[in-house]
C-alpha cells in the first residue's frame, strides 16, 4: 500500500538539495576588504592569503627545564661543567669549551655549539658539575628553527574565518593587523498584528515575539551587523516602508511571517511590488514557504512565521547564503549515522529535520530519539535538541531501530 502524502506537500516542491545550490547561485562575496588591527579581528574572514614573514620557531629552543650540551661530550665523561645560562629572552652569548653544559629553560634559546638538552629530572648538579644521563638522540629537546614553518610558507589562506587559533597564529607570525571582508549588515523585522515586544503586556489573541531574538541570535553567531526594525503590523503600505529603510541600510533583509497563502501574508505580494521575488517553498519540513529575491540591491530572504521553521530556513538556507557573501567558502554540513531509539511518525513529500538528541550508549554506540512533539510552533524542541534528524523526502513511517542520518548543531545553533 502506498504511504500517504504530506499533505502539506504537492508536486511544485523543489527539494533542497536542488533548491540550495540555485539560491547559492544569486549571490556573491562581497569584494569588499578593509584591514583591522588584530584584536578587532576576531570573527572577521581572511580577505588575502597569509604568509609566515618568520622561520617558527624563529631560532633553537629547549623544550625542558634543564642543562644544554654537545651530546658527543658525554662519551668522554657523563659529568659536565656549567658554563653559563640561557634564559627565556636571554642567550647564553659565551664560547664553546669541550666538556660543558649551560643551564636553559623551556623556549630558551639553544647556543649554536650546543646540539641537545636533557631536562632536568635526568640530571644532577654538584655546584658548578652536573651529571647527566644521556639521551638518545642528538637533537633531544630542542625545537629546530623552522620545524613548524620557513619564512614564505602559507600559514592562512583566503576566506577561513578567524577563530581563537587563527587569532594566536597571526600574532606568532607577527601580524598586528589583517585584511578582512567587510562586516555585512542584516536588516530583519518580524511581520504580525499578533505579535508584541517582550516587556510589553499581552491582550487576548497577542504573543511574545520570539522570531526576532533567535534570528538576533542566529545574526551574532555568524558575525554580521545586525539592524532591528522591529514588529511590523500586518499593513501592506508598513511593510512596504520597512522594505524600504532596510534594504536601503543592509546587504541582506530578513523577514520573519506573512510568507504563508493567509489574507494577511503581504510580505511576497509586497516583495514582488518593490523588488522581484525569484523563490518560494521548498520541500522541507518545518519551512516549507520560504520566499527568496531582490530588494534594491539587497538579497532578501523571507522565512516563515512558525518559529521552529524560521530557525530551520535560517539554518539550512539563510546561513550558506550569507557564508558565500561574506566570502567563505562552502561549509559541508557534518552527518553521522544513529540507531533511531523510537519511532518517526512521517508522511512522504518533505525532507525533515526532526530536532533529536544524539548521544552515546553504554557500548558507546551513537543513538538518537526526538525532542518529542515536533509542531512547527514548539520553539523549546530547537532549545532541547542537540542534532537534526535528517528524514528522506519520500520516507514514510520509520520504526525504532532503523539507522538515520543525524546532523549534529554546528557552532551557529549551539
Ligand atoms: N493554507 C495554508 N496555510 C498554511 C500553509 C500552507 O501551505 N497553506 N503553510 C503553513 C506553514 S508550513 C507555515 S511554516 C506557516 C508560515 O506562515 P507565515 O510565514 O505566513 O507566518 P504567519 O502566518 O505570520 O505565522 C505563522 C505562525 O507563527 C507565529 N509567528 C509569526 N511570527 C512570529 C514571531 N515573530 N514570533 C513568534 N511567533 C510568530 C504566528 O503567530 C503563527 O502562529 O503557514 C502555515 N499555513
Ligand atoms: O513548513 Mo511549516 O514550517 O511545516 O510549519
Amino acid at each position: 500500500m502506498q504511504a500517504k502524502q504530506d499533505p502539506c506537500s504537492h508536486p511544485g516542491l523543489m527539494h533542497p538539495d536542488q533548491a540550495i545550490p540555485k539560491l547559492l547561485d544569486q549571490v556573491q562575496p562581497t569584494a569588499d576588504t578593509e584591514v583591522v588591527q588584530l584584536n578587532q579581528a576576531m570573527g572577521r574572514i581572511l580577505a588575502e592569503d597569509l604568509a609566515s614573514m618568520l622561520d617558527l620557531p624563529p631560532f633553537d629552543n629547549s623544550s625542558m627545564d634543564g642543562y644544554a650540551f654537545r651530546l658527543a661530550d658525554l662519551q668522554q665523561s657523563s659529568t659536565l661543567k656549567l658554563a653559563g645560562y640561557s634564559f627565556a629572552g636571554h642567550p647564553y652569548e659565551g664560547e664553546y669549551q669541550p666538556g660543558t653544559c649551560i643551564r636553559i629553560m623551556t623556549g630558551a634559546p639553544v647556543p649554536a655549539c650546543y646540539d641537545t638538552v636533557q631536562m632536568q629530572e635526568k640530571t644532577q648538579a654538584d655546584g658548578e658539575l652536573i651529571t647527566i644521563e644521556a639521551p638518545d638522540a642528538t637533537g633531544t629537546n630542542v625545537r629546530g628553527r623552522g620545524e613548524e614553518l620557513k619564512a614564505g610558507d602559507k600559514v592562512l589562506v583566503k576566506g577561513t574565518r578567524i577563530g581563537a587559533a587563527e587569532m594566536g597564529v597571526l600574532a606568532t607570525i607577527g601580524q598586528s593587523q589583517v585584511r578582512v571582508y567587510r562586516q555585512l549588515t542584516v536588516a530583519f523585522f518580524s511581520t504580525g498584528d499578533e505579535l508584541r515586544p517582550v516587556g510589553s503586556d499581552l491582550a487576548p489573541g497577542q504573543i511574545y515575539d520570539s522570531n526576532r531574538y533567535s534570528i538576533l541570535g542566529l545574526l551574532q553567531k555568524a558575525g554580521v551587523n545586525w539592524l532591528d526594525l522591529g514588529v511590523i503590523a500586518d499593513d501592506p503600505e508598513a511593510i512596504r516602508a520597512a522594505f524600504l529603510e532596510a534594504s536601503s541600510n543592509a546587504d541582506m533583509v530578513l523577514t520573519s511571517g506573512g510568507v504563508s497563502v493567509g489574507d494577511a501574508d503581504y510580505t511576497k505580494q509586497i516583495l514582488d511590488e518593490e523588488g522581484e521575488i525569484t523563490f518560494w517553498k521548498m520541500a522541507i519540513k518545518p519551512g516549507k514557504p520560504f520566499a527568496f529575491g531582490k530588494l534594491g540591491d539587497a538579497v532578501f530572504c523571507g522565512l516563515p512565521g512558525n518559529p521552529v521553521s524560521s530557525m530551520v530556513t535560517f539554518y539550512k538556507i539563510v546561513m550558506p547564503l550569507l557564508q558565500k557573501m561574506q566570502g567563505l567558502p562552502p561549509q559541508p554540513s557534518l552527518s553521522v549515522k544513529a540507531t533511531l531509539t523510537s519511532p518517526i511518525r512521517k508522511h512522504p513529500g518533505r525532507v525533515e529535520y526532526q530536532r533529536a538528541i544524539l548521544s552515546r550508549n553504554d557500548q558507546g554506540e551513537l543513538e538518537v530519539c526526538t525532542t518529542g512533539s515536533q509542531g512547527s510552533g514548539m520553539l523549546t524542541s530547537m532549545s532541547l535538541a542537540n542534532s537534526f534528524i535528517v528524514m528522506p523526502q519520500m520516507q514514510g513511517d520509520t520504526p525504532a531501530g532503523t539507522q538515520v542520518d543525524v546532523e549534529p548543531f554546528n557552532e551557529i545553533l549551539s
